[in-house]
């Protein structure tokens, strides 16, 4: 993994350019799955999306950002699917870590992540939770990937409306360590539950997350087995 170089005042304010355009991106998709106009407003708006596709892939990276060391050293991932704010694709998820360790989320999930009728893809909520686990056990100083991760859907998850998704590390063998987290209403009442194996690559080990991703974050290093 590499880690970008902590970015200039140009560079911060490249950024906020790119993460009102991701802003605007993600209401474009909400737009084209709501869109009721008719058939030639369609395939003009499309036409002009292509224009506007092109300008943007005049210069074009090879990959998106990953992980970077933001001002005062705090780590972020501007490109990550999940939380990334310069990533139409992303929510973006605002993961924040409690006192405990434990990882707490706020959202609301858009008409973009429909699945069944007026809920949730179900893919979009395991994706959610896997992000979260992995949150948790990096939270806890076991940093890794997803080995398995298992999911109960209890009820629908509605899109437009405010939910809370939580997570927490249970335990840890060797480079192996299980999470458990859930998407709740406000009240609690969970509507999917999670629970997963990450494991700590090899390379990962004997290495603080700082060392890497800065020693300001307050995030747990990567701890010894
Ligand atoms: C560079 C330093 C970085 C320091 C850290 C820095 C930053 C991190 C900080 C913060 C991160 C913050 C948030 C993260 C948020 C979200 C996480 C998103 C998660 C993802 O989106 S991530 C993408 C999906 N994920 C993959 O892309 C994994 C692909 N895969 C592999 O990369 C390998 O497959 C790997 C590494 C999993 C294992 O490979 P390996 O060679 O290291 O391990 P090995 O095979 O030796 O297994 C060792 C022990 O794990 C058991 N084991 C292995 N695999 C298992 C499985 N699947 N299920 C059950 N058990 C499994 C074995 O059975 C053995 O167990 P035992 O020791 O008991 O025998």
């Amino acid at each position: 993994m590499t880690i970008d170089v902590t970015p200039t005042e140009d560079a911060e304010a490249r950024l906020a350019a790119l993460v009102e355009l991701s802003r605007r991106a993600r209401a474009l998709a909400d737009a084209v799955v709501l869109t009721d106009v008719p058939e030639s407003e369609v395939t003009a708006v499309a036409a002009e999306l292509a224009a506007l596709t092109e300008r943007l892939g005049a210069l074009r990276r090879e990959s998106p950002r990953s992980f970077e060391l933001g001002p005062g050293g705090v780590p972020r991932n501007v490109g990550n699917a999940v939380t990334g704010s310069a990533n139409p694709h992303a929510l973006p998820l605002v993961v924040r870590v409690t006192p405990e360790r434990t990882v707490r989320a706020e959202l609301s999930f858009r008409p973009v992540h429909a699945g069944p009728p007026a809920s949730v893809h179900g893919g979009v909520s395991a994706m959610i939770l896997d992000h979260l686990l992995g949150e948790a056990v990096a939270a806890a100083g076991f940093p890794g990937v997803t080995g398995t991760l298992t999911l109960r859907y209890r009820r629908p998850v509605p899109y437009g409306e405010p939910l809370v998704a939580t997570a927490e590390y249970t335990r840890s063998e060797g480079r192996k360590t299980w999470a458990e987290g859930r998407i709740a209403l406000p009240d609690g009442t969970a509507l999917a539950e999670a629970s997963g194996l990450f494991v700590t690559p090899a390379g990962w080990l004997g290495r603080g997350a700082g060392d890497e991703t800065g020693s300001k974050s307050g995030q747990a290093p990567v701890r010894e087995r």
